[in-house]
């Protein structure tokens, strides 16, 4: 980080200010003091490789160099991974400093992200010991080519076809409609010569359903498209410009048996299919990728939040009292409104992250031993959560943006962007709506076990509780407010469950039930979400190790989610709780003692996020607060900077003056 000697003064107060130690909370949200030394360490590698600096920002490129040029700093990037491996014997610790190389979405992210991961979790030890090695090592490069251009949502609807030829021992891929289309697939267009490709298998005319192939596409010197392969880029979006996003089609294109990842499911060479024990676990790279969704949630959260807390302190605009020198934008209470709920948004979504990996790893765990009870669970909370986080997270970016007026929407000051990749998440790995849906099928199913008495799974117990306790009277503590959370969500599911069987009642078959009473399906589970995210962040601050004075900070921050949420949704708690409305006006007023208190720390609470100047990438957020001078230096490198007079003046402007002089 810089030094404190040439920071804006408003800044330099506001460090002065904080009431904990920044380094303490440093530490515990990352870990552990040597977890930070380790991933300090590693971004200083890779910041200090000088080929990885952009010689002008991106956003002057155009899409192909702006591609070229995430490709080359990729594969650099990719150098810094394997040297550190080699030298320290383990992979390099989880970091963001991707964000600070790329800027954007890397070409290799799904590489890393799904190929890589389906291989290891869907091959067996075999295919692992073929493919893993080549694709750890990027000798081979792929992706996770799965939504179509007809289906993404309803996989079981996947058109692409994988037949089986017994004589061959082969499988031979069709794309037999445009529908039939991949289409999405990050790495896709022009950098990947792999693909995991989930097909619908057919054996002897008749379908076995979907199932993860490998297939090379492109060759591996000339990198041209193998025959009976048509691949190429999908084109701009609203982000990810350097994920490379690609469409594919095969005309009877041939792969070996062994290319079929058979972990689950197998194709003997005669073409007997051996069914898997549960065909969901074909869906595994997915639950996996959508826990770690929330953890990217909280991260741009606090990129956001870090840029927005810093220029507000740093902004100084009209007056709070006539006789005072202009306010920092920071005092103004609404400003605070827009931006700690950011803040302790991002230690929310970190916590749920940290309590859904544990309880990813266990099911993981059980499964190599053939359980699968707890698997249910594990891919309900997994949807909620991932819908929940990502659509929350792209609003409290778009709400930081917003907070920084006429400059947050510069794309020097790194908010429009951010905002782009943040939202994208809403719908991919399962689109928001759909995965609502997923958690209510799971949730109904809870609601009939409760019915019977019997007992639940951990994160749906309250259901019971709530049955029994719907009489207490409410309790304004953060204790109470949880309960109070679980009684909407309680209320919510009843009502869902009720409706249903209202519509059966009259006639109507439970599909068709279902589509009416889907809009509250959805909304049961937004609030179990609620829930879930509440209590659990609730419980991790109080079992924190934090000394005291970072104690009460992380308390308050996690009140303050509590609090909104509770304000922003008091209609349902009047609804489903015990709540009265003086409750809410006495919330309403705790509310804005917790804005207040938490104000002397915000920028120290930003600081804590320790995302350096680098990652952040913003002229408004920096460390040192330059704001003026970052935006000027910045808009200096403009390509329409770089000559006084444009050639657009000679060829069109001056012609148009002097034909309307005549
Ligand atoms: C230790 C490690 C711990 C944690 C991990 C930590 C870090 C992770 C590392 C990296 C990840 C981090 C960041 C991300 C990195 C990279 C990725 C970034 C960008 C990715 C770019 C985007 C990629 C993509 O989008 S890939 C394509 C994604 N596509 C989808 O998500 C499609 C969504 N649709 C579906 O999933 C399904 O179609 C469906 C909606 C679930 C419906 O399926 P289906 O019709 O078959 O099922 P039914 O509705 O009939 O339900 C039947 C039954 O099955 C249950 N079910 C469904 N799915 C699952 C499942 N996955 N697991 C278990 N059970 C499942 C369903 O609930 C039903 O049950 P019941 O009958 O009992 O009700
Ligand atoms: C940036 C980005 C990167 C991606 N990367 C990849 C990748 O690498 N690999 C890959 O395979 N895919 C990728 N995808 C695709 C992504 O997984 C799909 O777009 C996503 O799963 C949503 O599917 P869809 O586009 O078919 O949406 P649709 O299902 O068509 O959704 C459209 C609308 O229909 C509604 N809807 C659909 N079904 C239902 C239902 N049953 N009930 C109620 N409403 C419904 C939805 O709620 C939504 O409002 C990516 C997408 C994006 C945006």
């Amino acid at each position: 980080m810089s030094t404190e000697t040439k920071c804006n003064p408003d800044l330099v107060r506001e460090r002065a200010k904080c009431t904990f130690d920044v380094n303490e909370l440093i530490n515990l949200f990352y870990g552990s003091e040597k977890a930070t030394k380790e991933r300090r360490h590693f971004e200083d590698a890779v910041l200090a490789v000088k080929e990885l600096k952009d010689a002008i920002p991106e956003e002057y490129l155009s899409h192909k160099e702006r591609y070229e040029n995430g490709v080359r700093k990729a594969t650099i990037l990719r150098d810094v991974y394997r040297d550190y491996k080699a030298k320290h014997n383990r992979d390099p610790p989880p970091n963001q400093i991707t964000k600070a190389v790329i800027k954007d979405i890397s070409p290799f992210l799904l590489h890393n992200g799904m190929f890589v991961p389906t291989i290891a979790g869907q091959g067996t030890p075999e295919q692992q010991a073929e493919w893993l090695p080549k694709a750890e090592s990027m000798q081979i490069i792929g992706t996770y080519a799965q939504t179509e251009l007809g289906h993404g949502s309803f996989i079981r609807g996947l058109e692409t076809i994988a037949t089986y030829d017994p004589k061959t021992e082969e499988f031979v891929l069709n794309n037999p409609t445009l529908t039939s289309f991949k289409w999405w697939p990050g790495g896709l267009g022009s950098t990947v010569n792999h693909c995991v490709v989930v097909a619908q298998l057919y054996i002897n005319g008749k379908s076995h359903g979907i199932h993860p192939f490998i297939a090379q596409i492109r060759d591996l010197d000339t990198h041209k498209p193998l025959p009976g392969v048509k691949v190429g880029e999908i084109g701009p979006k609203m982000g990810f410009q350097t994920a490379n996003n690609g469409f594919l089609g095969f005309d009877n294109f041939r792969i070996p048996r062994k290319n079929m990842l058979m972990k689950n499911a197998q194709v003997l060479k005669d073409g007997t299919f051996v069914k898997g024990i549960n065909e969901k676990l074909t869906y595994g790279t997915m639950v996996m990728v959508r826990v770690g969704i929330v953890g990217d949630c909280s991260f741009y959260a606090a990129l956001a939040a870090t840029i927005a807390v810093r220029y507000s302190a740093v902004r100084h605009q009209s007056h709070i009292k006539a006789s005072e020198p202009e306010a920092q934008i920071l005092d103004y209470l609404t400003q605070q409104h827009k931006l700690f709920i950011a803040v302790a948004s991002s230690h929310v979504y970190r916590n749920a992250y940290l309590w859904m990996e544990k309880m990813y790893t266990n099911v993981m765990k059980e499964l190599s031993q053939d359980k699968q009870d707890n698997l249910p669970e594990l891919h309900a909370t997994a949807c909620c959560l991932k819908a929940v986080c990502s659509r929350d997270a792209g609003s409290l970016v778009e709400e930081c943006r917003l907070a920084c007026g006429g400059h947050g929407y510069m794309a020097s000051s790194n908010l429009p962007l951010t905002y782009g990749v943040t939202i994208a998440a809403v719908t991919y790995e399962g689109e928001r709506t759909v995965l609502l849906l997923q958690t209510a099928r799971y949730l109904m199913k809870a609601w009939m076990a409760a019915l019977k008495g019997k007992v639940l799974s951990p994160s749906v117990s309250y259901l019971l509780n709530s049955l029994k306790e719907s009489k207490k009277p409410w309790q304004n503590t953060p204790e109470g407010i949880v309960k109070g959370f679980q009684h909407v969500s309680f209320g919510k599911v009843k009502a869902a469950y009720e409706t249903i069987q209202k519509y059966m009642k009259q006639g109507k078959d439970y599909e068709d039930a279902w589509n009416l009473a889907s809009v509250q399906l959805v909304k049961a589970s937004e609030a179990h979400s609620r829930a879930i995210l509440c209590e659990v962040s609730w419980e991790a601050v109080c079992s924190s190790s934090a000394s005291p004075n970072l104690s009460r900070v992380l308390q308050q921050l996690a009140q303050l989610y509590l609090t909104y949420w509770t304000l922003e949704t008091s209609g349902d708690l009047l609804l489903y709780s015990n709540i009265t409305k003086d409750d809410l006006i006495i919330l309403r007023d705790k509310y804005e003692e917790l804005l207040v208190a938490i104000r002397p720390n915000a920028v120290g609470l930003v600081d804590g996020f320790d995302l350096r100047d680098e990652i952040l990438n913003s002229t408004l957020g920096s460390y040192d607060g330059r704001v003026y001078e970052r935006l000027m230096e910045e808009a200096l490198k403009s390509p329409l900077n770089q000559e006084t007079v444009n050639s657009s003046f000679h060829k069109y402007l001056k012609p148009m003056m002097e034909k309307a002089k005549l």
